[in-house]
């Protein structure tokens, strides 16, 4: 590999040394969803606190089931039945509702008839203890149910209400700027000249942002004029900077001189990497800045591998790297060079497939593709059948 070129992996640990996780807010349960947990959930009651029905029936004992039993009250989710049961007797139960003490088992409303006072077992009736759900079943008090640094997901943030809490601690939403840079750009659905792109890198990051517990600011399309992109950089007020475009070595490449001449610091230029090799990263007073290359499906390989994960790092994720997985190859590949490289490919009769062309520009591509097959530098060659490392696209 040449010397200049920092290896995926090195260029994320750089690229999270450049900042710490942001300050901790304690926020209430509905804003917590998608955020990274910053301190242990820990239960602050015995979930369920006592034995309940699993069914709607009647609670019984046993030893008693052959009966008839005679039913001296009833139990609901929320009003339970103080007294305790005693030999042939029963209590009308609901699902949810507490057992009475006395009783262990509960024969449910289909197997059984019911004559006034009196019920009657008419089916097979439960094993002992069947249908109820034993106090402390699901977790107890004191027990750790997320660890700090785990992802709040949908089912976190319903086990956090259930074990008693309404708000949790959090890091606070993170800022990040998003600039293109370009002269050829324009706005989305503008009106187009000879020589103008529609500018989609901006779109695409704030959809590739839009789970995270983020807050974009859209820096729009800065022409390629060195003032005019220091003057912006000035500006920034986020946790991260991301620009896209004029990361490389043309002479209207002009992120890293802009990065410098606005007093900031360059960490890391140039990435044994495809698509994506001329990445940048470094400081500008308080932000992260990202300089993703302009191309969009090198933009979009960067932000996948570099800026979610360093999203995640500054939220306060333990575990800030998507997760690979394994899938099998439908097409043979040749063996890689240097360069980590991210093809994009799609899924079919379960088994993966690249594009033929894998050019960075292409974006339909990019579209049609359901995950990116991972191949380390100087892989050998894949036959077909084999197992590759994919990271799979939303
Ligand atoms: N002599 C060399 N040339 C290039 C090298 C190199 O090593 N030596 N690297 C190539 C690689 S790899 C990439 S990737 C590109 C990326 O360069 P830049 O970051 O400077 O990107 P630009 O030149 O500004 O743009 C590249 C391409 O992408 C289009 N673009 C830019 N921004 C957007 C946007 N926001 N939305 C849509 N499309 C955008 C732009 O029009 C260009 O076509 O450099 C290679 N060159
Ligand atoms: O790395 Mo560039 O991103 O190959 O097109």
């Amino acid at each position: 590999m040449p010397p200049s070129l920092l290896s995926v992996a090195e260029a994320q640990t750089h690229l999270f040394a450049l900042g710490a996780p942001v300050p901790i807010e304690v926020v209430p349960l509905r804003q917590a969803a998608g955020r990274w947990s910053a301190a242990d959930v820990v239960a602050l009651r015995t979930q369920p606190t006592t034995d309940l029905s699993a069914m709607d029936g009647y609670a019984v004992r046993f030893d008693d089931l052959a009966g008839p039993l005679t039913v001296i009250g009833e139990s609901a989710a929320g009003r339970s039945f103080a007294l305790p049961l005693a030999a042939g007797q029963a209590i009308r139960i609901f699902t949810g509702a507490a057992m009475p003490s006395g009783a262990d088992s509960v024969l449910v409303q289909e197997e059984a008839v019911r004559d006034g006072d009196t019920v009657r077992l008419s089916g097979e009736g439960p094993v002992r203890g069947g249908n109820v759900r034993r106090k402390g079943l699901d977790f107890g008090a004191g027990e750790t149910l997320v660890a700090t640094g785990e992802r709040l997901t949908p089912a976190r943030i319903a086990l956090a209400a259930i074990a008693g809490h309404g708000t949790l601690a959090v890091r606070r939403r993170l800022r990040i700027a998003v600039m293109a840079s370009g002269d050829e750009l324009v706005a989305p659905g503008a009106a187009l000249t000879k020589d103008a792109l529609p500018e989609s890198n901006g779109v695409m990051l704030a959809a590739l942002l839009a789970d995270l517990p983020v807050e974009v600011i859209n820096l729009g399309i800065l022409p390629d004029r060195l003032d005019a992109i220091v003057a912006a950089f000035a500006q920034v007020d986020a946790d991260i900077l991301v620009t896209t475009g004029g990361a490389s070595v043309g002479d209207h490449d002009l992120i890293r001189p802009a990065l410098q001449a606005a007093g900031g610091t360059l960490d890391f230029w140039r990435i044994a990497l495809r698509p994506g090799k001329p990445m940048l990263a470094g400081r500008l007073r308080d932000t992260v800045v990202l300089g993703l290359p302009g191309n969009p499906v090198s933009a979009f390989v960067t932000a996948t591998i570099f800026l979610r994960p360093l999203v995640a790092h500054l939220a306060g994720a333990a575990d800030p790297l998507p997760s690979p997985r394994h899938a099998i190859l439908g097409a043979a590949l040749p063996a890689n060079d240097h360069r980590q490289d991210y093809l994009r490919a799609a899924t079919h009769d379960g088994r993966v497939a690249p594009a033929d062309r894998q050019d960075s520009s292409m974006v339909r591509t990019l579209a049609l593709a359901d995950c990116l097959i991972v191949r380390a530098p100087h892989a050998p060659p894949a036959a077909l059948g084999d197992s590759v490392e994919v990271l799979l696209l939303g």
